[in-house]
C-alpha cells in the first residue's frame, strides 16, 4: 500500500463475513481500520452503518470509509446524502480505480451478496492504492457539490 491513511468500515448483516475479512485484511496491509459495526450476523439496518461511516468522512474524521451490505445499493443511497460524500458501489477493478482518478470518491461500497470474497479484496486494494487525478475531474466533483444550492 502506498498510501497510508485510516480508514474506517461499516457493514450490515448481510455483508458482516465480508467486513471481517476486509477488516483484516486492510489491518494487515498497515493501515488503522475502525469498525464501526455491525458486530454480528443478527439482522440491522444499512441506514444506520451508512450514517456512521459517511458521517466520518463527511465530517472530515476520516478521508476514506469502506460500506458493505447485500447489494451495496442501500448503503450507496445512504451515503450518498451527506455533503462531501462521493460514495462508488464497485463491483469490478476498473470501476474502483476510475471511481478513484476520475471520482475521487472517498467511500467504497461492495455487495457482499453480489461480490466474491477474493475479488472483493483487490477491489480494496485498488481502491486504497488509486490517487486521484485532479486536473480536468477536479471542478466537476466540485460541481456535485453545487447541485443542491
Ligand atoms: O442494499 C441493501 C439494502 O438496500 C442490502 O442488500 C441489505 O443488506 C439487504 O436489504 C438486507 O436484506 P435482508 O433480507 O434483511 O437480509
Amino acid at each position: 500500500m502506498s498510501e497510508l491513511e485510516r480508514v474506517i468500515i461499516g457493514s450490515d448483516h448481510g455483508a458482516f463475513l465480508l467486513k471481517e475479512k476486509l477488516r483484516a485484511f486492510i489491518a494487515e496491509s498497515g493501515i488503522d481500520v475502525e469498525d464501526a459495526g455491525t458486530y454480528s450476523d443478527a439482522s440491522v439496518s444499512y441506514v444506520d452503518y451508512a450514517k456512521k461511516v459517511a458521517g466520518a468522512v463527511s465530517s472530515g474524521k476520516f478521508k476514506k470509509g469502506i460500506l458493505l451490505c447485500g447489494t451495496g445499493l442501500g448503503m450507496s443511497m445512504a451515503a450518498n446524502r451527506f455533503p462531501g460524500v462521493r460514495a462508488a458501489l464497485c463491483s469490478d477493478l476498473f470501476s474502483a480505480r476510475m471511481s478513484r482518478e476520475h471520482n475521487d470518491s472517498n467511500i467504497l461500497v461492495i455487495g457482499g451478496r453480489v461480490t466474491g470474497d477474493i475479488l472483493a479484496i483487490e477491489i480494496v486494494k485498488v481502491w486504497l492504492e488509486t490517487p486521484f487525478e485532479g486536473g480536468r475531474h477536479l471542478k466537476r466533483i466540485q460541481s456535485i457539490e453545487d447541485i443542491l444550492k
